[in-house]
């Protein structure tokens, strides 16, 4: 079984410790997103796992062996770190031609990498000429130019266009459904619950969370009703009779925690509430996320203070 295991990892650079005894796993057959705040050793891990730093203790392995053991690792594992990366001198082409050379793989899926990354009309443009998404699907298309059944992309969304970003959330849904362990840094949460199904989050460089998507939100946020009404006053008194408190959102609509439509909908309708709109209100990815970090972030934004 082809997965990552990161095993009592630490990296420290002199006196600051950027991953700090982390232990976890990555499975096939579904996207893992990788997230923490800035700094918070992300990058740093994906560096330990691919061979380009070493641990000060620990072991990070891809299918039970360290990356730089790993015969053509380009077989294995595809990744993107850095976009800016590829030579800015020679074509797109020419880039996956040398790494395909290199790597002893077959030049006929530099094409079709070309055309499944939507580069085919630019692949005899220098990359020099690329912008900042053209690279990132060159990068895409580096990683996956070795049908690995191990795919590390760091933020593989950044710099894409809206069509672009339908497209990356396509792609990586479909590697997990071909059975590849996925796993993607990403600081965008909408995003990121487009496409995850498992979470592993870092704070500070300790491990703050190992969890399915949708248990990781349930146990932050709670669920609640969303009403909007003409008449107010009915709408809280008859929530208060029977013991449902309803907040106020400053843009007019009320809020009811921790219940559910079916049981607040035949309350206002029996009573004749004037409605213009109920509905669920679910929790959202990043509503949990900032309430997990928000104490871990090391550069988190102090609140304005007026003078
Ligand atoms: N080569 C290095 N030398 C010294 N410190 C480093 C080095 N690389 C990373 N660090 C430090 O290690 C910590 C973790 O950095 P890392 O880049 O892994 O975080 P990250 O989670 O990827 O952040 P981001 O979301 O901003 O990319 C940071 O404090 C960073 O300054």
């Amino acid at each position: 079984m082809t997965s990552i295991d990161v095993h009592d990892l630490t990296k420290e650079y002199g006196p600051r410790r950027a991953v700090d005894r982390i232990t976890f796993r990555v499975l096939p057959g579904r996207v893992t997103a990788f997230l923490g705040p800035n700094g918070a050793g992300k990058s740093t891990t994906l560096r330990l796992l691919l061979g380009l730093d070493r641990p000060t203790s620990g072991t990070a392995t891809l299918a039970g062996r360290s990356y730089t053991t790993l015969p053509d690792p380009l077989r294995h594992v595809g990744s993107l770190l850095d976009a800016q990366a590829a030579h800015g001198s020679r074509t797109g082409r020419d880039h996956l031609l040398a790494l395909a050379a290199s790597n002893r793989l077959p030049f006929r899926r530099v094409d079709r990498l070309l055309e499944e990354t939507g580069l085919a009309p630019a692949a005899r443009r220098r990359v020099k000429t690329y912008s900042l998404g053209m690279r990132q699907r060159l990068g895409i298309a580096a990683a996956l130019l070795g049908d690995p059944a191990v795919v590390l992309l760091d933020e593989p969304a950044n710099g894409l266009d809206p069509e672009g970003i339908v497209w990356i959330r396509g792609l990586l849904r479909r590697l997990a459904g071909e059975g590849r362990t996925v796993l993607v840094s990403s600081h965008l949460m909408n995003e990121t619950t487009s496409f995850a199904d498992h979470l592993v989050v870092l704070g500070r460089g300790r491990l703050l969370a190992d969890t399915p998507l949708r248990d990781f939100i349930d146990a932050r946020v709670h669920p609640g009703v969303r009403i909007r009404t003409t008449d107010p006053a009915a709408l809280k008194n008859e929530l208060a009779r029977h013991g449902h408190h309803a907040l106020q959102h400053p843009d007019g609509h009320w809020i009811v925690r921790h219940t559910r439509v079916d049981d607040i909908g035949p309350l206002v309708s029996a009573a004749g509430v004037p409605l213009l709109e109920l509905s669920a209100e679910e929790g959202t990815l990043e509503q949990a996320y900032l309430a997990l970090t928000a104490a871990d972030a090391e550069f988190a934004a102090r609140p304005h203070q007026e003078a």
